[in-house]
């Protein structure tokens, strides 16, 4: 288990982690969730023992990383911007790094067979394209067979097979009773691979809950109107106390009935109807939406939306 208290980095005048309290349990996927510059690369560093907080804490298995005798076997850890050795093959990568932490040489056969590289053990990481940097990245992370499994954003350059190999690895080393701690800026991956979200914005924690409560509050849906009378449609929804915007000259969007009701509604009172269509905004709207005011750089958008009448 991972116990972030009080957990502060600050650079300068910049809180880049602001006190934040989380933990991520064993026996499922934590995803950890922010646009670009929340905080995740910072808070990973800082359960690695490889920035010092500023204030707080966070502790690995009831400890600090750095108090770890095995920390290869403690925690497995996929950082951004790995350094390789760009002589050194991938199999002897993984050798040298098992000698020097006390592992099993057994198990780098064993990685490599795992993330798909043991084609390519033989030749020099340099030549290495991003996918494969990540698959030898994830090898690393797994050698020492680690409880703990930290991947800061593991997908980056993975093809969508890869992307799909990353997913299905992750729920099974969670299923094995695994802690499974992985970041990303991409809301639609992680609600197919995590069970549990920490979402974050300017270093702050915006939402801690199971992905499908998440899913359940933020992913909002609404029931598309369309009439030649919208005027007369929106006067007698809102009668009826339904939520009702005005979007283009003939569209509404209500919320507060299902589309049967509303169809059968508008019937009654002998308006007529073009279209009636449930839509859902997608989770990557809910998470634009919750992280817009925590977005570093964004580009203008402007909304067409306006209120019925
Ligand atoms: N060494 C540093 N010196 C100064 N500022 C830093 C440093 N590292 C990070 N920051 C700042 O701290 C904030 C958080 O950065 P961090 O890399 O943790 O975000 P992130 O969520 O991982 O984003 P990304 O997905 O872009 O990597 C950003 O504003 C970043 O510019």
């Amino acid at each position: 288990m991972i116990a972030a208290r009080g957990l502060t980095k600050t650079y300068g005048p910049k809180k880049a982690v602001d006190g934040i309290d989380f933990t991520v349990e064993p026996g499922r996927v934590t995803g950890f969730l922010g646009p670009n510059g929340a905080g995740k690369s910072t808070t990973m560093r800082m359960v690695l023992g490889l920035d010092r907080p500023t204030a707080g804490s966070v502790t690995v298995n009831g400890h600090r990383y750095q108090d770890s005798a095995a920390p290869l076997r403690e925690v497995g850890a996929l950082l951004e911007a790995r350094a390789l050795h760009p002589g050194r093959s991938a199999r002897d990568h993984l050798r040298w790094l098992a000698v020097s932490n006390g592992i099993p040489a057994r198990r780098v056969d064993h990685v490599l067979d795992l993330v798909g590289l043991e084609g390519v053990a033989g030749q020099r990481v340099g030549k290495f394209s991003l996918g494969m940097g990540q698959r030898l990245g994830i090898a690393v992370a797994l050698l020492g067979d680690p409880p703990v499994v930290v991947l800061d954003e593991p997908v980056n350059g993975l093809d969508p097979e890869g992307i799909r190999w990353v997913r299905n690895l992750a729920r099974e080393l969670a299923a094995g009773g695994r802690t499974v701690f992985i970041s990303s800026h991409l809301m639609s991956e992680m609600a197919l691979t995590a069970d549990h979200l920490l979402v974050i914005g300017r270093g702050r924690i915006l939402a801690d809950c199971s992905t499908s409560d998440f899913i359940a509050e933020h992913a909002a849906s609404y029931v598309r109107v369309r009439s030649p009378q919208p005027g007369d449609v929106a006067d007698l929804l809102l009668r009826q106390g339904l939520d009702v915007t005005r979007h283009e000259d003939d569209e509404l969007r209500v919320q507060g009935l299902d589309a049967a009701a509303i169809g059968e509604l508008v019937g009654k009172s002998g308006l007529f109807l073009h279209e009636l269509t449930l839509v859902r905004s997608s989770l990557e709207d809910a998470f634009m939406t919750l992280t817009a005011d925590s977005v570093e750089y964004s580009a203008t958008t402007t909304t067409t939306a306006g209120t019925a009448r």
